[in-house]
Parts: structure tokens; C-alpha cells; sequence
């Protein structure tokens, strides 16, 4: 069995984990967060420490794999670079009640919560997070750093470019495209392409402010 280290130790990584431990392929062996400054034990007994120590334990050991748990995009991005681990060093965590099609394409890094179905000619870039039941339809292509939350849908031909976050409950009709790092809010439906690095919400979703984050 694999041995793994969780990077973050928040609300995402706690769902993560579950993931991680129900798929049996790997052994938890780290969680690290630069909340903890010093190495040790924690109450579970698996080693905390600051994210800088990561490198060193994929370097030193060839059975280890890694995947950075942090909710937000452009720091699991900035996280994950900084980690400069060849791809395949990074776990891609599907849960085992998760729908994923054998013709769905996955890249490392990204996690499929349980409910999630994702069907057949998607695809999902590096470090994204497919929440709790949301769905992926046929053809999809989702960029690196995506998020879509819990119960979203991307109708069939969809393209959710890089870093982009569609909200929790956000619908998204067939072959349009959610520009990159923009934020789908919370319910809403996206009935026109969103362009990039912006924030749109409502029914049909319209842009209401620009992102520089
Ligand atoms: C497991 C997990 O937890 S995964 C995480 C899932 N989380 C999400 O999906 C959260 C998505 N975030 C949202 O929907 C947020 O409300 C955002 C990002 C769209 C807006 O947040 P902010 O940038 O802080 O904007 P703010 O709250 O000031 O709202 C701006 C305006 O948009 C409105 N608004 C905000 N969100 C929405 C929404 N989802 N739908 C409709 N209107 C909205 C507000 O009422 C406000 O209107 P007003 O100016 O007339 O008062």
C-alpha cells in the first residue's frame, strides 16, 4: 500500500480524508498545514507539520504520494506548485460510491466525492475537486484548479476553464464555457458563456463584479 501525505487540515481536508481512507489504496502517513510550525505526533497519531516538510518526505521516500487539500483554487494552485513533484507523485482520490465512466479522462490531483457522477467523454484537469454529488456530463472538459461544489451540474459539452469555482447548486446548460478563475454563485444558471475572472449569480447568472484573486 501507498503512503500518503493530506496537505491542510481544514473542513475540505477533513472530506478528502474520508475519501483517501475509502478507497484502501493508501496508507495516511502526514497531514500537514503551516498551522503547526514544528513536526510531531498528532492525537491520531499520524505526523503534523508545516507544509515545507513535504518535499523532503516525497524526495526520501519512492512509495509516497501526495495531494494538497485545501479548498480555495489559487492557493491548492500556488501549493501545489510549490511542491515541483513530478505529476504522477500527486494521489487522484475517487470515492468508491462516486459514478465515474471508463471513457471519463482524470488527471492527478483531483479529488471525486461520493454521489459525484461524471460521464463518459469528460474530463478533469489536475488538482480539481468534483464535490458531492455534482455532476459532470458527457463531453465536459474541466480545466486544473477547478471546483465544482456539491450539487452543481455542467449539462452536456460544458468547459469550466482553469481555477473557475461553480457554487454550490449551480447549474451550467449545455457547451458553454465558465471562464477562468471567474465564480459561478450559489444557485445560480448560467444560460451564456461567463467569461473570465469574474463573479456572476442569479437565474440566469449575470456578471456582477470582476475577480483579482
Ligand atoms: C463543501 C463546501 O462548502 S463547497 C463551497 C460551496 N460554496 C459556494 O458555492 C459559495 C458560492 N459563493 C456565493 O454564492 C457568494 O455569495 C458570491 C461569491 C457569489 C458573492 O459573495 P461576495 O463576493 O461576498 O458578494 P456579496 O455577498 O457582497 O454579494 C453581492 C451581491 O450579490 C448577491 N448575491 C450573492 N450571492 C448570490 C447568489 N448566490 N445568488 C444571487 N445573488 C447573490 C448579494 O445579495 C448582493 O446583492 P446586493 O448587492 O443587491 O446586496
Amino acid at each position: 500500500m501507498r503512503r500518503l501525505i493530506l496537505i491542510g487540515d481544514g473542513g475540505h481536508a477533513k472530506v478528502v480524508r474520508d475519501v483517501a481512507l475509502s478507497e484502501h489504496r493508501y496508507e495516511l502517513t502526514a497531514v500537514l498545514d503551516d498551522r503547526y510550525e514544528e513536526a510531531g505526533p498528532g492525537t491520531d497519531g499520524l505526523l503534523r507539520g508545516p507544509v515545507k516538510l513535504a518535499r523532503h518526505m516525497l524526495r526520501e521516500d519512492d512509495g509516497m504520494d501526495v495531494f494538497v487539500a485545501i479548498g480555495s483554487n489559487t492557493i491548492r494552485r500556488k501549493v501545489a506548485e510549490a511542491l515541483q513533484a513530478a505529476p504522477e507523485r500527486f494521489a487522484l482520490l475517487i470515492h468508491p460510491r462516486a459514478v465515474v465512466s471508463t471513457e471519463a479522462r482524470l488527471a492527478p490531483g483531483t479529488v471525486v466525492m461520493p454521489g459525484a457522477v461524471i460521464n463518459a467523454g469528460a474530463s478533469i484537469g489536475a488538482h480539481g475537486i468534483v464535490n458531492t454529488c455534482a455532476i459532470v456530463e458527457h463531453d465536459c472538459v474541466v480545466g486544473s484548479y477547478a471546483h465544482l461544489s456539491p450539487g452543481s451540474a455542467l449539462a452536456g459539452g460544458v468547459t469550466v476553464y482553469e481555477g473557475a469555482h461553480v457554487g454550490i447548486g449551480a447549474a451550467v446548460i449545455q457547451g458553454l464555457s465558465i471562464g477562468a478563475w471567474s465564480l459561478l454563485g450559489a444557485g445560480a444558471v448560467a444560460v451564456r458563456d461567463i467569461p473570465g475572472r469574474c463573479t456572476a449569480v442569479g437565474v440566469p447568472a449575470v456578471v456582477i463584479k470582476g475577480r483579482n484573486d
